[in-house]
């Protein structure tokens, strides 16, 4: 089969660059870890590694060409341009799917991607009752949190956002779009990078008043920023007694992208949920996204919002209501089963909706629960659940150890025991920094087969 080489973005803010010299020819055999091409941005000369194996058919844009957009396809493996678009081989790939220009998203990469969004169930104990004939609107989770900051915004004055590219380039993946516009400078600010001062200046604004809502173009950025929100802005409730809140939202994409590095691939969710003072959320569809990130904006305390880029571009439906808020730290029933429990957060609730399909073609009848906020954690949820199933898998993308699938197997041996007829298994990433190279990396990364490889094996069924 015919594999599109694009131009790749080589840097975050990198848009276009010269392919300033090809170091294979039309008939060459290529291998992952040969070096293609040598690609010249305005910053430096980098070199393009190849991810396929492959023959190389034909080259489409020649050494030398300027201004090559990234997404365009330069050359193609074991066929021609005709194969891959033809006429478009060469050209801007403008449809690069789910995003425009991310952050160290490679044009055409191969890395792991997002099960198809799945219609949210109707009705969710919890969540606030839609009235019959309420309207949906099928929004991305983009979109949906743009929505919730801006009518937030609206509302109340003292919320403002602030962080890298937030303002005038409207976010890194364009979360952001539309608010510089609507509310001006004054409440839409582009900081230097340096989170470690917007994350102090926006956890002191929390103090003494305003809301602010604190970007980081991701969480592993945020690194940078940790102490202000673990020592500062955590702290700050319990070491007034209570005197002094900090209403801040610190939000941003967590977790494993698509071919972005070790450095760039790390969920944070067990991180920041072992620490007390904090609320952490971690959506996973649109009205999820909506409905939570209003009320984060609404707590009296900081709250961790980590989103997922890969799932930024998917589409859910959102109730047409005035004011979709959502409760913070209740789990949802995401489908209903009674042979095995499979709990998850953020995209790894995709895979487990898909493995729950795939192994009721097998007989096996999963629940799915996605806990939705990862502290306060929702553990009686879990624990009915479990009653009812008395099997129960974690599926959770990160690190296998310490992690919240660590977590809820604790609470299910310490508050369930008497419930479990098996134990409790945990389907989460190898325990490695996440590879770069494709094929490694979807081998590390957890996937739909995992979950029902688990499921099974709980059930002996394996
Ligand atoms: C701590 C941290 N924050 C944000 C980023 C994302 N990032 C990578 S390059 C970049 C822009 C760098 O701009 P500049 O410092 O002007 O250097 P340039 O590459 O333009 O020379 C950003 C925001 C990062 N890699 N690390």
């Amino acid at each position: 089969m015919a594999t599109a080489i694009k131009m790749p973005a080589l840097s975050p803010t990198m848009e276009e660059g010269t392919l300033a010299k090809w170091l294979v020819k039309e008939g060459d055999s290529v291998s992952p870890g040969d070096i293609l091409a040598e690609i010249e941005t305005d910053k430096a000369t980098m070199e393009f590694e190849c991810i396929d194996e492959g023959t190389v058919g034909a080259i489409t844009v020649p050494e030398g060409t300027e201004n090559v957009k990234v997404g365009t396809v330069i050359a193609v493996l074991d066929g021609d341009a005709s194969d891959v678009g033809g006429a478009d081989a060469g050209a801007e790939v403008k449809d690069v799917p789910g995003e425009g220009k991310d952050v160290g998203r490679e044009a055409g990469s191969e890395g792991a991607q997002p099960p198809e969004a799945k219609p949210a169930p109707k009705e969710c104990a919890n969540d606030p009752e839609i009235a019959e004939g309420t309207s949906m609107t099928s929004v991305t989770v983009r979109e949906a949190l743009r929505d919730a900051m801006a009518e937030e915004m609206r509302a109340d004055d003292t919320i403002f956002v602030m962080g890298e590219e937030v303002a005038e380039y409207q976010g890194a993946y364009k979360v952001t779009q539309g608010l510089l516009d609507e509310f001006g400078a004054k409440r839409v600010i582009d900081t230097p990078i340096t989170e470690y001062g917007f994350a102090g200046i926006g956890t002191g604004a929390a103090m003494g008043g305003l809301k602010p809502i604190v970007e980081f173009m991701t969480f592993n950025f945020a690194m940078q920023a940790i102490d202000h929100i673990i020592n500062s802005a955590a702290k700050t409730n319990y070491m007034s007694g209570g005197q002094m809140r900090c209403p801040v939202v610190f939000r941003g994409p967590n977790g494993a992208a698509s071919r972005v590095g070790a450095q760039h691939s790390q969920n944070y969710g067990p991180w920041y949920a072992s620490v007390p003072g904090l609320v952490v959320i971690a959506p996973y569809d649109s009205r999820d996204a909506k409905g939570l990130l209003k009320a984060a904006i609404r707590s009296p305390d900081p709250v961790v919002f980590l989103e997922n880029e890969l799932l930024y571009g998917k589409s859910f439906d959102v109730p047409d209501v005035d004011d979709w808020v959502l409760p913070i730290g209740k789990a949802r029933i995401m489908r209903e089963g009674s042979d095995v429990t499979i709990v998850s957060y953020s995209i790894g609730v995709g895979f487990a909706l898909e493995a729950a399909e795939k192994l009721a073609g097998e007989g096996i009848d999963a629940e799915v629960i996605d806990l939705r906020t990862l502290r306060p954690l929702d553990a009686d949820t879990v624990l009915e659940s479990l009653k009812k199933t008395n099997r129960l898998v974690v599926a959770e993308e990160g690190y296998p150890a310490c992690s919240i699938a660590s977590e809820i197997s604790a609470i299910c041996m310490e508050r369930g025991f008497d419930y479990l007829d098996a134990p409790v298994l945990r389907v989460s990433d190898e325990d490695v920094p996440l590879p770069y190279a494709a094929n490694l990396e979807k081998l590390a990364l957890i996937d739909a087969e995992r979950i029902v490889k688990a499921a099974k094996k709980v059930c002996y069924k394996d």
